[in-house]
């Protein structure tokens, strides 16, 4: 990897329900390097562990052991609220459900992230609007998530999380309820948002579609990530 990794994670564990009968192990001692302007995949079966390993990537959920690097920071090593201005500044999440809010419009909920961070309503309202155009939404600005298709609100959802800029966006099945026709689309716009902004992309998903737009694929099995061809995905 010639640049210095945007993420780094070593000696990663997370064990659900330690100290009881029911302890689950579901990452072992996992280590993934992210570069720069890279697209990562991350498959596997459904339970195998990919949602916990995206949660501690974002700083969402602790792990039980092992750290994770994001550019000069030590995640963990924060305290909660400078671990959650760092999220706020430096990571954009995208999840299956949306998670809009239902009684803003969806140019208020793409500012949301800038408007926590104090930025101005005029300055948020002119990038949020540069996100909606870049995402074919353009005319949807002013409408309410309730009158938007799926695909729209997941459009919406994506334009959130980029909304701060953020180094790294963290995608989860993110079109996993839509069908082929209506993900097709984001699943394109996804490389596109990567050629213009350089953005890194870490995304879980059970769709060899949208896999297929990643530089590099990953299986996490056991706890731990291997590298897989999409070809053997399918075999
Ligand atoms: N908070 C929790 N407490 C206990 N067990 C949990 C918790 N969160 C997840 N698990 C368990 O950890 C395992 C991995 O869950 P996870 O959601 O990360 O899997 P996944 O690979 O994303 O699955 P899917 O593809 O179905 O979304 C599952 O067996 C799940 O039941």
């Amino acid at each position: 990897m010639p640049n210095a990794p945007l993420v780094d994670v070593s000696g990663l564990t997370k064990t659900f329900g330690a100290d009881t009968p029911q302890a689950l192990t579901v990452l072992d001692d996992l280590s993934m390097q992210v570069a720069p302007g890279e697209i990562v995949a991350v498959m596997g079966e459904s339970g195998s562990g990919k949602s916990t390993l995206l949660h501690i990537l974002g700083g969402l959920d602790r792990p039980t052991r092992g750290t994770v690097r994001i550019g000069e920071r030590d995640v963990f090593a924060m305290d909660d609220e400078t671990l959650s201005t760092f999220r706020n500044q430096t990571i954009g999440f995208v999840f299956q459900f949306h998670h809009l809010l239902p009684e803003f419009s969806a140019l208020e909920n793409v500012t949301m992230p800038a408007r926590i961070q104090g930025q101005s309503q005029h300055k948020a309202n002119d990038r949020a609007q540069a996100l909606l155009d870049l995402l074919e939404l353009a005319d949807r600005a002013g409408q309410s998530p309730s009158t938007l298709s799926g695909g729209e609100k997941q459009r919406v959802a994506i334009a959130r999380a980029l909304m701060n800029e953020p180094e790294l966006v963290l995608l989860d099945e993110p079109t996993g309820n839509l069908d082929a026709r209506t993900a097709a689309p984001i699943h394109d716009e996804i490389e596109t948002l990567r050629r213009e902004t350089g953005q890194t992309f870490v995304l879980v998903t059970h769709t060899p579609a949208l896999a297929a737009v990643a530089d590099r694929v990953l299986r996490l099995e056991h706890g731990q990530l291997h590298p897989i061809s999409l070809d053997e995905h399918a075999a």
